[in-house]
């Protein structure tokens, strides 16, 4: 039995998944969950993940759920295959983790509740909350500085060389880019390069295809 992933491709918690198969080179069957009539929430998708969210990654008779324990998973797993997201080195690895941690609970508090106003918001017809917008505008500002600084010594965060702690950063940073935050990324040199070396990756290229059938 192959990989199979159950979610959606304009999802970007689904999109780190997707953006970890492609670097790695695998092939998988992707499962579309329609989120608008909230298949996520039926008695059936409840069993794959008790949480009624997407994305579910079933390899094997192993299921999973949460992108980045997916991605960790299969950038552990497959780590001879692809591009090496990981590293084998303690002290390195160390590095990495600090950026994965980093992403998860700085700056995707900050990037998730921006794009719920700026992306999500108008798609699902409703009116963004211009006072939200300010208040995590500026706290992805401060996240952003330190970036900066970080991109500044290192051409990846977590080394020389691009790892998960970027690839976790894509989706979010593309919806973010399309918005009118592409100010905050414009105004930091290192950060906006990174974004768009980052973003032109062949594997995100891939992923973005899929939100385009
Ligand atoms: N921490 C979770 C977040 C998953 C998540 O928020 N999924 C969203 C789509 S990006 C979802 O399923 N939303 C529908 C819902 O919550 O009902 C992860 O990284 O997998």
């Amino acid at each position: 039995m192959g990989i199979k992933v159950h979610g959606n491709p304009f999802s970007a918690a689904t999109q780190r998944v997707l953006g970890t198969l492609a670097e790695k080179g695998l092939e998988y069957e992707l499962v579309i969950i329609d989120l608008g009539s909230g298949q996520q929430k039926t008695e059936a998708f409840l069993k794959l993940h008790p949480f009624g969210q997407v994305p579910v990654l079933e390899d094997g008779d192993l299921k999973l759920f949460e992108s980045r324990a997916i991605s960790q998973y299969l950038a552990h797993t497959y780590a001879d295959k692809g591009t090496p997201l990981i590293n084998h080195d303690p002290k390195k690895m160390a590095i990495i983790s600090v950026w994965t941690e980093v992403e998860a609970l700085r700056f995707d508090p900050e990037a998730s509740k921006l794009n719920y106003e700026l992306v999500i918001k108008p798609i699902i017809g409703q009116t963004t909350n211009e006072a939200i917008v300010e208040q995590h505008e500026g706290k992805l500002a401060e996240v952003l500085d330190v970036y900066e600084t970080r991109l500044a010594q290192s051409k990846y965060l977590g080394g020389d060389s691009f790892t998960l702690a970027d690839l976790l950063h894509t989706p979010a940073i593309n919806y973010l880019i399309g918005s009118k935050i592409k100010t905050l990324f414009d105004a930091r040199p290192h950060v906006s390069a990174w974004s768009a070396d980052i973003l032109a990756r062949p594997a995100w290229q891939k992923v973005v295809a899929l939100m385009k059938h």
